[in-house]
């Protein structure tokens, strides 16, 4: 019965899931930390274009989502990752799966900006030259111009390409590396607490900058802040000792959840 139960459920959930544009899809995903299991059985799809915010409270496993998706967990020494996890259809734990290439698609902006120690114009022409992007120093330059341009930054920076990265302000530095992860023309970008190292005036401009990005980008946002993720995203979700508690329009998320724990960690009773 439970089995026959079972099958119907996940035959639900695939017919919805094809319904849906989704760029990536997460089946069934749990990780382990050595014996310490931190995510249980995670059903969670990223939209095309959208901006999807993981919320829930400290420990719950929202990094550790976050970092399936371009599989940054296998750079921790005792994470294991089971389950299933698609980008436009193709399995990424595939053996035909270049985890560089991965990373470059599914690109990635961290907590605290961690410019290279480099120039601006350095930080970001990296990733295109390695990733062999430009076929001459006019094609470098036009994609650094235009990763700073589609980070906000150029108009900042553009008389000062050879000064280190690491001089701008913590808000430009976060928007660097946002140009540097663009540089490489990714297909989402995942964002774990992007803004918590930054003022209200350069959160506001990274929140902005997101709003942009989204017309060519699926984006994920890890954010401790239920304003920002009411501002910034499209669709919510909440997720509670490692497990997905719910996921649905922003809106909704924070006007009528369906779920208690979702209710009273948006109303700061808890977390
Ligand atoms: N490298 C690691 N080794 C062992 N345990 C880990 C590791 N990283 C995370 N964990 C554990 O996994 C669980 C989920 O952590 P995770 O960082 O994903 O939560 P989070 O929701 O992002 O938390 P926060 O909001 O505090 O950043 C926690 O219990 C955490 O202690």
């Amino acid at each position: 019965m439970n089995v026959l139960s079972d099958a119907a459920a996940e035959k639900a959930l695939v017919k919805k899931m094809n319904e849906i544009d989704y760029k990536m899809i997460g089946q069934d995903v749990s990780v382990y930390y050595g014996d310490k299991r931190a995510l249980f059985d995670v059903n969670l799809g990223v939209r095309n274009n959208t901006v999807t915010a993981l919320i829930g409270p400290s420990g719950c496993g929202k990094s550790t989502f976050l970092r399936c998706l371009n599989r940054m967990n296998d750079t921790i020494q005792n994470a294991r990752v089971t389950g299933r996890i698609t980008l436009d259809g193709e399995d990424i734990h595939d053996p035909s799966i270049d985890v560089v290439e991965l990373r470059a698609r599914v690109g990635m902006v961290f907590q605290k900006p961690n410019p290279f120690p480099k120039s601006i114009y350095e930080n970001v022409a990296y990733g295109p030259r390695i990733h062999g992007l430009a076929h001459s120093k006019a094609d470098l330059d036009q994609i650094v111009e235009s990763s700073l341009q589609r980070a906000g930054l150029w108009n900042e920076v553009k008389d000062r390409l050879n000064e280190a990265g690491t001089g701008l302000s913590g808000g430009q530095q976060q928007r660097l590396c946002i140009a540097r992860a663009v540089a490489v023309s990714p297909e989402v970008i995942l964002m774990d607490e992007p803004c918590s190292a930054l003022d209200p005036i350069a959160t506001a401009r990274v929140e902005e900058l997101i709003h942009e990005l989204r017309t060519n980008y699926s984006i994920v946002i890890v954010t401790h802040s239920m304003q920002q993720a009411a501002r910034v995203s499209q669709r919510t979700a909440m997720f509670h000792l490692g497990h997905l508690v719910e996921e649905d329009d922003t809106d909704k998320m924070f006007t009528n959840p369906n779920d208690q724990r979702t209710q009273d960690y948006i109303m700061g009773r808890f977390g």
